[in-house]
C-alpha cells in the first residue's frame, strides 16, 4: 500500500471542497441538519487513506463541521465524517456516487465522489481495520476477545448496504458489516461501548464488534465499527408486516422479543453500573421529557394542542418521585424498535443491533443509566406503528403483541413492565413525541402514525 498521510494543513483543501459539499451534503439521507441552510464548513481533520495524487483512486478521510443558518454564531456546527474518493475520471459504474469535479484548490482536476460506493476504496478500509495501528488522527483497533477470535479475512468484496439509514454501512463478502458513523458526537459511542461490554460478558444476542476505528484528537470520536454480518437475517419490522398481511397474530414472536430484550437488559445490568433513580432525579427525568415536548411542539405544530395533556404523563412520574418511589436505572439500548431486532434464517435466533440510541440526543444523555422500561416503551410503540401502517388498521393485533411482549419480558426479567404504568406511559409519550419530530423531518407522510398515538395518549388511553 502506498504511503498515506494526515494532511497537516487541511484548511488548504476547503476551496476544493466547499463548493461541492454545499449542494451535496444536505441531500444525504444521514445529514441531520435538514431544513436549515448550510452557511459554511470548517475542516477539522483530513487524512489521506490513499494519496489523491497517486496512480489510482485517492481516498480522503475528512471530519467536517457544518455551520447552519438556524444556529447561534457561537455554534461551531455539527461534525460529520466523510469518505471522499478522488479520480481523474469517474467510471460509469460510480456515476451515482458523483459529488462533482473540483475546480479550484489542491484537488483541482480531480472528480470527487462518495468513497464508500467504490469497492476498491471500501476494501482499503477493511484492510486498515484488519491491521491495528494509527494513521494521522485515526486509530484502528481490533477486539482482543476470547483467544482464537478470528481476524476478518482480507479481500472480501464490498458493497454499500443501501438502506435508509442514519449512518452508512458497508457489507464485506456477506460476512462482515462496517457501520460508518456520519454525524459525530464527542465521547465513546454506545454503539461500540455496549456491544463490547455484552461481548465481554458472553452475551451472544449482539454481533461482536470485531474491529473499529476512532480518532482521539479531535474528539474522541468513534468513527466506525465492524461486526459479523448476519447473513439471511430479516428484521422484526418486515416480519411483523408480513404477519399482519397474512393475518398471523405474531404473539409468539412478540413474546420471544420480550424475552430477548430482557436477556440483553440483564446482561447490561450485570456488566455496567446500575443506579437508583428517585426524588430529584425523577423530577429531572420528567422535566427533560417536558422540555423535549416543548421543543418538539415548536418543530411540529400538530403537537401543540395535545401538549398540556401529554405533559400530565411526565408530571405523574415527578409526583411519584416526590412521594419516594425509587426505580433502578441501567444502560439501555435507547432506540429499540422492531427494525433493530434481526432474526436468523429459518426462524433462527434473534439478535439486537444499533445501540447508538436516538441519534438526535446528546451523547451524555444517551450514555446515562435509565429505567429499562424505556426500551420496552420503544417496542410497544413499534407494534403500534406496524398495526397503523397496515391497511386496514388492526389495533387488536398491536394490543395482543404488546401484551405478549411484556409477558415474555416478565418471564425472563422477573418483573413485568406493566407493573410500572406511570413510567411506561411517560416513556411511551416521550417516544411518540420523538417520533413525531423524526417523521416530520424524514418521512412527513408517516407523521399521522405517531400523531395517532399522541392523540390516544393525550386522551389518557
Ligand atoms: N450485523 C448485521 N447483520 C446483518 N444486517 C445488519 C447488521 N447490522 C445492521 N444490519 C442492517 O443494516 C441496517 C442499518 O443498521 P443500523 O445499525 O440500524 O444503522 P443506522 O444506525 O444507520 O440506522 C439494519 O436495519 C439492518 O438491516
Ligand atoms: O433505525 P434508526 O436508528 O435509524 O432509527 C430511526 O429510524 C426509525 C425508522 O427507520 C425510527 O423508527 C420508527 O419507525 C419504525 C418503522 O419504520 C418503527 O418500527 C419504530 O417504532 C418507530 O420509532 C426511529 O424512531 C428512528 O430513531
Amino acid at each position: 500500500m502506498s504511503e498515506a498521510a494526515s494532511i497537516r494543513t487541511p484548511l488548504a483543501l476547503l476551496p476544493s471542497l466547499a463548493p461541492l459539499l454545499h449542494p451535496w451534503l444536505p441531500r444525504q439521507r444521514w445529514f441531520a441538519g435538514k431544513g436549515s441552510a448550510v452557511t459554511g464548513f470548517t475542516l477539522v481533520s483530513a487524512t489521506e487513506l490513499l494519496p489523491v495524487r497517486g496512480p489510482g483512486p485517492g481516498l480522503l478521510h475528512l471530519l467536517v463541521r457544518v455551520r447552519q443558518a438556524d444556529r447561534p454564531r457561537s455554534d461551531e456546527g455539527d461534525c460529520y465524517q466523510l469518505l471522499i474518493g478522488t479520480r481523474r475520471a469517474l467510471p460509469p459504474a460510480l456515476a451515482p456516487a458523483l459529488i462533482g469535479p473540483a475546480r479550484q484548490g489542491p484537488l483541482r482536476g480531480l472528480t470527487l465522489y462518495e468513497g464508500t460506493h467504490d469497492p476498491r476504496l471500501a476494501g482499503l478500509l477493511l484492510e486498515r481495520l484488519r491491521t491495528p495501528g494509527t494513521l494521522g488522527p485515526l486509530r484502528f483497533e481490533r477486539y482482543a476477545g476470547a483467544p482464537g477470535t478470528p481476524v476478518p479475512p482480507g479481500g472480501l468484496a464490498a458493497r454499500p448496504l443501501g438502506a435508509e439509514q442514519s449512518n452508512s454501512s458497508l457489507v464485506y463478502g456477506d460476512a462482515y458489516i462496517l457501520k460508518v458513523f456520519r454525524r459525530l458526537h464527542p465521547g465513546h459511542n454506545p454503539d461500540l461501548e455496549l456491544p463490547l461490554a455484552l461481548a465481554r460478558a458472553g452475551c451472544d444476542r449482539v454481533p461482536v464488534p470485531v474491529a473499529w476505528y476512532a480518532s482521539a484528537e479531535p474528539g474522541p470520536y468513534t468513527l466506525g465499527v465492524l461486526q459479523p454480518f448476519l447473513r439471511g437475517s430479516r428484521d422484526g419490522w418486515v416480519l411483523a408486516l408480513e404477519a399482519l398481511a397474512a393475518g398471523d397474530p405474531f404473539r409468539a414472536e412478540a413474546a420471544e422479543l420480550g424475552r430477548v430484550t430482557a436477556e440483553v437488559h440483564t446482561a447490561l445490568a450485570d456488566a455496567l453500573p446500575v443506579v437508583k433513580l428517585g426524588g430529584a432525579q425523577a423530577e429531572e427525568l420528567a422535566a427533560g421529557m417536558a422540555a423535549r415536548l416543548e421543543a418538539a411542539a415548536r418543530t411540529v405544530p400538530a403537537l401543540r394542542p395535545y401538549a398540556p395533556r401529554l405533559r400530565a404523563a411526565f408530571d405523574a412520574v415527578a409526583a411519584l418521585g416526590r412521594r419516594g418511589r425509587i426505580w433502578a436505572a441501567q444502560r439501555v439500548h435507547g432506540d429499540l424498535h422492531l427494525g433493530q431486532l434481526l432474526r436468523g434464517p429459518g426462524g433462527g435466533p434473534w439478535s439486537v443491533i444499533d445501540f447508538e440510541g436516538e441519534p438526535t440526543r446528546p451523547l451524555t444523555e444517551r450514555c446515562r443509566p435509565q429505567p429499562a422500561v424505556r426500551d420496552v416503551a420503544g417496542m410497544l410503540r413499534s407494534f403500534d406503528y406496524a398495526a397503523r401502517t397496515h391497511r386496514p388498521w388492526n389495533p387488536a393485533w398491536a394490543q395482543a403483541c404488546r401484551d405478549a411482549y411484556c409477558a415474555g419480558y416478565a418471564r425472563t426479567a422477573g418483573a413485568d413492565p406493566r407493573e410500572e404504568p406511570a413510567l411506561l406511559r411517560a416513556y411511551e409519550t416521550d417516544k411518540a413525541v420523538y417520533e413525531a419530530v423524526y417523521e416530520a423531518r424524514h418521512r412527513p407522510d408517516w407523521l399521522p402514525v405517531p400523531m395517532a398515538a399522541v392523540e390516544r395518549l393525550a386522551a389518557g388511553d
